[in-house]
């Protein structure tokens, strides 16, 4: 049995949750984004570390450990998050989401926000996210702008999924860089929400997406 002790608020009628758990983001307790952003350390530490065998033997023993504390009360898959944008308007997407999530300290952490022509979101990658030497990797290219494309659909639409995302490569994408990621809707016809997006990079842009999302609606 699995038991969620956290303060969080439960609002299970948002429809953009699909009737699955639903926190929202202010009520995260302090002590949870403190371990996320911890861990997101660690993980960078132990991808880059050098220390002698004795040190990793100990400190994988330590890990060990604590995973089994955290694992005595897990939340449901799917669980979502609502966060308020700057305007006032919400956006609702998985609390573990690799690109976005609170509570995922694998992710990027990329906060989008509302502007006058679409989402916004500045981001700067560690070697965590590296695929060729000094550079980001291009599946997270790929996942950075998805996830900005998607999130602008739903928050200008409605919730859905990406049919097709097709991704230009233009320039490499450093790492620790100030990566700039834009997204913006090109059209609406039915259910189908075609979107763009671009990340730049010192004002130059090193990768360009357009997709197609497919509306989705809740069972019911
Ligand atoms: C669940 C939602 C969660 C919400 C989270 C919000 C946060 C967002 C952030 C998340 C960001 C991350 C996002 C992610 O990671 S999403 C994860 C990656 N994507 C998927 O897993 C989607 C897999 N595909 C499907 O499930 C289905 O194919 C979908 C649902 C997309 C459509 O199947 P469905 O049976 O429903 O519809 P349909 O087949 O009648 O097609 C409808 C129309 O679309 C046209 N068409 C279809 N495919 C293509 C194509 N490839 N190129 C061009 N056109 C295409 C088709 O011809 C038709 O046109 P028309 O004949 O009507 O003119």
């Amino acid at each position: 049995m699995t038991v969620n002790t956290q303060p969080v608020t439960e609002s299970p009628d948002d429809p953009r949750a699909f009737g699955l758990p639903l926190v929202d983001a202010h009520s995260l307790p302090a002590e949870l984004r403190t371990l996320v952003s911890r861990v997101h350390d660690l993980v960078d530490a132990v991808a880059n570390t050098e220390v002698d065998t004795d040190t990793l033997a100990e400190t994988a023993a330590t890990v060990e450990g604590l995973t089994d504390r955290l694992n005595v009360a897990r939340r449901q898959i799917g669980a979502m998050v609502r966060r308020e944008l700057g305007d006032g308007t919400t956006m609702v997407g998985t609390i573990t989401n690799i690109v976005e999530g609170e509570t995922n300290p694998a992710a990027p952490q990329l906060f989008l926000d509302r502007t006058d022509e679409g989402l916004r979101a500045e981001v700067t990658l560690n070697t965590i996210y590296q695929g060729p030497p000094g550079l980001v990797h291009g599946g997270w290219i790929a996942a950075m702008l998805d996830q900005a494309v998607g999130s602008v659909s739903a928050v200008e639409t409605s919730p859905g999924l990406t049919a097709n995302l097709e991704i230009d490569y233009r320039r490499p994408t450093p790492l620790f860089t100030p990566l700039e990621i834009t997204s913006w809707v090109e059209r609406v016809e039915g259910r189908k929400v075609f979107v763009a997006g671009r990340i730049r990079a010192h004002g130059q842009v090193t990768a360009e997406a357009t997709a197609l999302m497919i509306r989705v609606e809740a069972d019911g």
